[in-house]
């Protein structure tokens, strides 16, 4: 399982661009992180929504990875975001799970959390589905 959450994450050139690495892997739980750059800031030099979007996303889309069949990819269908608090700091650490791994549907959340100086401040909440499909 972690074999092949790593080399899917090193495929994805999304998390390439944004210097992200992968810092947890367990069977419905995957920990991204990635730093808060100027190239990835709003304008008042917090991290960008989509930035904390990327990490939430691809944190739920590997969590749920671990939970589906290994002849399967996923993708997501649907994802909200909630931005709890600007992202100051000097990164951005995603958490995501699996609430609900169904064989249809698995219903994923995850949090994003800005680091500044050793303090975790919680600023993103997401939830969403993603859908297994055969590859
Ligand atoms: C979510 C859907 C697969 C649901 O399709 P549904 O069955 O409801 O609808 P249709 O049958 O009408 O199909 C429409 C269309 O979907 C594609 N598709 C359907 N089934 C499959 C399948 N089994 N395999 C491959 N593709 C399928 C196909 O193009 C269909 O059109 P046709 O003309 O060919 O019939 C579907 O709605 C869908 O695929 N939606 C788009 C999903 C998507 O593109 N999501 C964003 C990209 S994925 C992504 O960003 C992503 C991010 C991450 O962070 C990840 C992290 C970890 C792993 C993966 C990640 C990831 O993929």
């Amino acid at each position: 399982m972690k074999t092949r959450i790593s080399e899917s994450f090193a495929e994805q050139g999304m998390m390439t661009t944004l210097n992200a690495q992968l810092d947890g892997i367990e069977k419905g739980r995957v920990e991204i992180s990635a730093p808060i750059v100027p190239e990835f800031a709003q304008q008042q030099g917090h991290a960008h929504a989509a930035l904390s979007f990327a990490l939430g996303d691809t944190a739920a889309g590997y969590a749920a990875l671990t939970c589906a069949p290994p002849d399967h990819e996923v993708v997501t269908a649907e994802i909200k975001i909630n931005m709890l608090a600007p992202g100051r700091g000097d990164r951005l650490k995603a958490i995501g799970r699996v609430l609900k791994p169904g064989r249809r549907l698995i219903v994923v959340a995850a949090d994003v959390y800005a680091i500044s100086d050793g303090t975790e401040t919680h600023v993103a909440a997401l939830q969403g589905t993603i859908v297994p499909v055969p590859v």
